[in-house]
Parts: C-alpha cells; structure tokens; sequence
C-alpha cells in the first residue's frame, strides 16, 4: 500500500470582486508514494508545485479531491484529529530562515518541537539533540549560536534536525538547496537521501531543476498549469 495517495485533488484560489475570478493552481492531481520512495515534482514557477506540496500536507485546505495517508482519508480531518498527523507530515522550507525564531539558540530551535509534542522527557532531551546534531553532520558546538551566526547549509542543517526530530514518515521538501551554492547544495542533497535510507522516509521533492529532482528521486512527474502533464 502507498503511504501517500492523492487522488484527482484540486485547490482554486478565488479572487476579485465577489471571488468571483477563480485561480486554479492545482487542479486535478493523482499520485502515490510509497514508503522510503522519493516523488520529484517539477516545473516551471508557477505551475503549482507549492501549492499542491502544502495541500498534500493540509496546510491548505483542498478544493476537492482526496488524499489518502497511511490508508486514511485526511483530505476533510480538522482540528485535533489533523494535529495528530502533525509529527508523521513534515515539510522543509527553500528557506530555512523562515521556520527558525533569530532570537533562539539552536539548541532550543531543535528542542522546540519535541517539548511541543511531548515527544521525549526532559531529561532524554539533551542527549536526543545531540543525536539528531550528530545525524545532519554538524558540530555540537553551534547549539548555543544564533541563527545569525550560521551559514545558510548549516541553517539547512537546523531545520532538516528539527523536522527530523519528529520522526517524520512523509516530508514535502520544497526547493530546499535552490538558495545554497552548489557546492553547499550537493551536500545538503546527499544529507536527504542518506537520511532517507537510514530512516526509510517518503519524500515529495520540489523543485525547478530537473538535474537534481532526477537524481533525487524514484520517480518524477512533470507540472504545468496545476496540472500533471507526465511521469518520467
Ligand atoms: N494565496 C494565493 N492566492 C492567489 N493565488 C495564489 C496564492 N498562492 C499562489 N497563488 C498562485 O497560484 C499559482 C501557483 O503558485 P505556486 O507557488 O504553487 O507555484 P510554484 O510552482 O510553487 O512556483 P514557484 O516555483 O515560483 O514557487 C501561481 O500562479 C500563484 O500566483
């Protein structure tokens, strides 16, 4: 069984006097996703990827249509049934910046979550950060800087240890290495998919090169107009 399956799924965005003018930037999207598989998702800006990656995660709420997570519909769930699902969904953003508060340390950063779900005991927490540190490759040192103080692969980093945290079973990285050099890039990319084996998630993968999406990825599905013109 896939783990994720999306079926004929559509958001519309309504704009305009009387939201009358209708925008629709998915629109009639089916796909899976098995479990420790990687979909790619590319096209050019605009086509919807974003929008199709936040609605498969239920930060926005479809049109119509269904997804099918671990073999239940949560295409309708609300409130706390959704908030269940929170930890098993994850998303990774292009900018790591926007997920992380400048005036935390790194330490606090990556234990956020975990004290928000009450996924550990207090005193598990120390040696569960250094863990998750040790997982993204990066030197227990940063964990009392500021976000200021990192470079943008290391902020990568942060935010890959936080969601990761989580034990995430299906996580939309959207555009996550489109900011970084190269150099940077091929490393945060290498990062995702020793992670992916190693923990055997699923992974929706965003972005506008195809270079990276095919190497990333089992399968690839190509985007135009909201729509999924193909799969490669
Ligand atoms: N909140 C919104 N209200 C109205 N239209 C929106 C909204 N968000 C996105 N859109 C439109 O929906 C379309 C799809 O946007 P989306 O960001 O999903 O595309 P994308 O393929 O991810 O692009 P990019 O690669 O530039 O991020 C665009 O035409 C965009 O202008």
């Amino acid at each position: 069984m896939a783990l994720l399956k999306v079926e004929n799924l559509k958001k519309y965005y309504y704009s305009g006097l009387f939201k009358k003018e209708i925008h629709r930037a998915v629109d009639g999207v089916s796909f899976d996703i098995g479990r420790g598989e990687t979909l790619g998702l590319v096209g050019k800006s605009g086509c919807g990827k974003s929008t199709l990656g936040r609605t498969v995660l239920k930060l926005l709420d479809p049109t119509s249509g269904s997804i099918f997570f671990d073999g239940q519909d949560i295409s309708g769930l609300k409130g706390s049934d959704l908030k269940n699902l929170g930890t098993r969904m994850q998303i990774i953003f292009q900018n790591p910046e926007s997920c992380l508060n400048p005036r935390m340390r790194i330490y606090d950063a990556i234990a956020e979550p975990l004290r928000l779900h009450r996924l550990f005991e207090r005193d598990e927490e120390r040696g569960r950060i250094q863990e998750l540190i040790e997982a993204v490759s990066l030197s227990e040192e940063l964990l009392f800087r500021y976000p200021r103080e990192l470079s943008g692969g290391q902020l990568q980093r942060v935010a890959i240890a936080r969601v990761l945290g989580m034990k995430p079973e299906f996580i939309v990285a959207d555009e996550p290495t489109s900011m970084l050099d190269p150099l940077v890039q091929a490393q945060i990319l290498f990062l995702l998919k020793k992670l992916q084996t190693e923990y055997r998630i699923s992974f929706l993968f965003i972005s506008h090169d195809m270079r990276v999406v095919e190497w990333m990825s089992d399968k690839v599905a190509l985007m135009e107009g909201g729509k999924i013109i193909g799969f490669r």
